[in-house]
């Protein structure tokens, strides 16, 4: 502040200096007052003109770079040239930014610092004297200027503004008061300065002026710059938005891109596993459930099984009791059975004494009714003398001859019911059905029967007694009542013994006295005795023994097949049987011995009815045909039906086809019976009681048969809970 404040001071002086060398000496020419006057004014407008300069030069200064104005920062920078306090130079900078835009213009600086100058200075400057003078001389000028201001005319306002306009000081000044009171005090007091001062002016404006363009310029290029430089910031900055948007949007694209996929992907995986997790739960759901299930399973079975433990407790000890007492039962069983099959024995063996005995009864009653005969014969003789006697015919004779060629019928019937000799013509025809001419096998009518030994075929000669068979008229086994006692009673006792002394026969036989009359031929030997003779030489008791009936039609041959295996012989022409007749046989059967009761039945109609009482006790049944007739093969099947009827199929069946020997005659082909056999289940065989063949082992076979049949009953029997089964006949 020194520096301008120095050249402040000492401007006045050389405009004083100046001034009082000028060329028109003014203050000399003067009155002392006006001088002093004048003096005072043309200081006071130098005193501006220097504040001017001062403050152009203070405004340089302070704008060391040549800006063109003053910021705020400059005026601090002064600090340390003025003493002044950063406080006071804001102060200072805020007075003269007069419309506060934050710089100084030149104009403002100017009007502003010389205004500050002296409001500033006025008071306080004591010690400055030549300062303090000069404001003082500034007042004085100015209160006279305003003075002479006011004094001022309109045309020299018309001059002075004419020539403002000339310089062109409206642009440049803005304030030109102080200039109008210069150039009007010039004007009054020195005229001849005027157009110097004038030329001043207008040096001073125009370098004022171009100052000013000059600053403008700078201003227009400064701003143009500016706004460039704006413009180009700006422009710098919206790309680099724009990158950076980009770049974001890139960025925000790719991260959302990746974010999107991601969220698929962990999307995905969420799914799968809710899914997993749903299955999860199913799984132990159902898991659940049959946990539940199984648990109440568990506690029902534990419950059944409880249950079931206690029922088979219960029936452990049942079962103990009733093993128990089934062990009980068994060996009560077994000591039953063996009871039964010692009473057994003992019946079989009974049975057989029995037999035994009755065949030896029958042979004494055989002998007996022989000699009846012969008596019966005898009274006959003597009655026919009578009678030839009395009529004497020889025709007679003949014919009576002629009919005992014949096989009489039932004698017995004549024989029963006390008829005689009163035989019917029509029975006679009956038998000749048969168509072979057959004889009763009693001789009880009385004629004499013809001869059995073949090729005489002539009737024998009267003296020799016909022997007797007797007839056994049985309706029901005899041997049980036999066996229930009275089997050693005598034999008249017998029920058969007493049925045939109801007739007178038992009668005669006591009173007639034993004679010894053998049969003349073998036919009329008594075939129980025949077949008992054979027993007696059996060497040992038979261990069992079994009832067979033979069956068949008439005239088949089963008498002379009973013959044949019982004594191994063959009669022809044998008499038919009258009611029934039995045999005894025993025969080795694989080691046993086993007696064979072999019943044989009359094959005429009439005695059917007692035949079949027969089959009851039977233990196997033999039917036989002839096959060399067809007709007694036909009756086969009426025979089987018959056994069935009384037996069921429980007993087995024997089928012989007899008189295989005359196989020219044949008329039943041997498949028919092998047929019929198959078809009932029968043991079949072909035979022939005249040559032996097939008769003991027929026979055999069905001993055999049954005996294994019996064993498997035995066996059965004491095998608890098993029945006996029927065995098969032709296995
Ligand atoms: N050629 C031949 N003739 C036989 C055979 N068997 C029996 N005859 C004869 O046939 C006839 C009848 O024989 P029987 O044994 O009495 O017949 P049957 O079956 O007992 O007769 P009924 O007692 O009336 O039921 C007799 O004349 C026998 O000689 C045989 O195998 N061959
Ligand atoms: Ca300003
Ligand atoms: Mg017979």
């Amino acid at each position: 502040m020194a520096a301008p404040e120095g050249r402040v001071v000492s401007r006045p002086q050389r405009l004083g200096q100046g001034s009082g060398q000028g060329p028109k000496g003014r203050g000399a020419c003067l009155h002392p007052l006006d001088s002093l006057e004048q003096k005072e004014t043309q200081e006071q407008t130098l005193g501006q003109l220097d504040m001017l300069r001062k403050a152009q030069e203070f405004f340089q200064t302070c704008d060391a770079e040549g800006k063109g104005f003053i910021a705020r920062k400059d005026m601090q920078r002064l600090h340390k040239e003025l003493p002044l306090s950063l406080e006071e130079l804001e102060d200072v900078f805020d007075a003269l930014d007069a419309d506060g835009n934050g710089y100084l213009t030149p104009e403002e600086f100017t009007t502003g610092f010389s205004h500050f100058f002296f409001s500033q200075n006025n008071p306080s400057q004591e010690d400055a004297g030549e300062q303090v003078a000069q404001r003082h001389e500034e007042k004085v000028y100015q209160s006279r200027g305003n003075e002479d201001l006011g004094d001022m005319g309109e045309d020299e306002e018309a001059q002075f503004q004419m020539l403002m306009d000339r310089l062109g000081a409206q642009k440049v000044l803005e304030d030109e008061s102080d200039v109008k009171q210069l150039w009007l005090q010039l004007k009054k007091d020195e005229p001849h300065l005027l157009s110097n001062f004038e030329d001043f002016l207008t040096r001073i404006f125009s370098q004022l002026q171009e100052a000013h363009e000059e600053k403008n310029e700078l201003e227009y290029a400064l701003k143009r710059k500016i706004a460039a430089y704006d413009e180009e910031i700006q422009h710098l900055y919206e790309e680099m938005e724009q990158q950076i948007k980009s770049e974001k949007e890139q960025f925000l694209l790719k991260d959302t891109e990746r974010f999107q996929a991601r969220s698929q992907e962990l999307e995905q995986k969420l799914l799968c596993k809710e899914q997993e997790l749903e299955q999860l739960t199913q799984k132990q759901k159902r898991l659940e459930g049959q946990c539940t299930a199984l648990h109440h399973d568990k506690h029902e079975t534990k419950a059944e099984n409880t249950k079931l433990k206690l029922t088979n407790q219960e029936l452990a000890r049942e079962l103990e009791r009733t093993s128990w007492e089934l062990q009980d039962a068994q060996q009560q069983l077994e000591s039953l059975q063996q009871e039964a099959c010692k009473l057994h024995q003992e019946k079989e063996m009974e049975v057989y004494r029995v037999t035994e005995s009755l065949q030896r009864e029958k042979a004494g009653l055989l002998k007996q009714l022989d000699f009846l005969r012969e008596r019966n014969k005898h009274l006959r003789d003597e009655r026919d003398i009578c009678f030839q006697k009395n009529k004497a015919a020889k025709a007679n004779t003949a014919a009576s001859r002629a009919s005992w060629k014949k096989r009489s019928g039932s004698v017995i019937g004549k024989y029963v019911d006390g008829r005689g000799i009163l035989r019917s013509q029509s029975e006679e025809e009956e038998e000749e059905v048969f168509g072979i001419p057959r004889r009763s096998s009693l001789g009880l009518s009385g004629y004499p029967l013809t001869e059995e030994e073949p090729g005489t075929g002539e009737p024998g000669p009267g003296p020799y007694p016909r022997p007797l068979r007797r007839i056994i008229s049985i309706e029901e086994d005899p041997l049980p009542q036999l066996l229930d006692g009275g089997f050693e009673q005598p034999l008249s006792k017998c029920p058969e013994e007493e049925e045939v002394s109801d007739q007178g026969v038992q009668g005669q036989i006591q009173e007639a006295p034993p004679l010894k009359l053998t049969p003349t031929s073998p036919r009329g030997q008594p075939v129980g005795k025949e077949a008992l003779c054979e027993e007696e030489s059996s060497p040992s008791a038979p261990d069992r023994l079994f009832k067979i009936v033979f069956v068949g039609n008439s005239a088949v041959g089963k008498t002379s097949f009973l013959r044949r295996f019982c004594e191994d012989r063959f009669s022809p022409g044998m008499a038919a049987t009258v009611g029934i007749d039995y045999r005894v046989k025993t025969v080795n059967v694989d080691d046993s011995q086993v007696a064979l009761q072999l019943w044989d039945t009359a094959g005429q109609e009439r005695y059917r009815c007692i035949t079949q009482q027969f089959f009851r006790k039977a233990d196997g049944v033999i039917v036989m045909y002839d096959l060399t007739d067809k007709q007694s093969f036909l009756s086969v099947r009426r025979w089987l039906s018959s056994v069935e009827e009384a037996v069921g199929d429980r007993v087995p069946v024997l089928l012989l086809g007899n008189k295989l020997d005359n196989e020219k005659e044949r008329e039943v082909p041997r498949g028919l019976g092998e047929q019929l056999a198959k078809d009932n289940n029968l043991i079949f065989y072909e035979c022939s009681a005249y040559s032996g063949h097939n008769t003991k082992e027929s026979l055999l076979h069905l001993a055999r048969f049954l005996k294994e049949q019996e064993d498997t009953v035995r066996e059965d029997t004491i095998q608890v809970g098993h029945p006996a089964k029927k065995k098969s006949c032709c296995g």
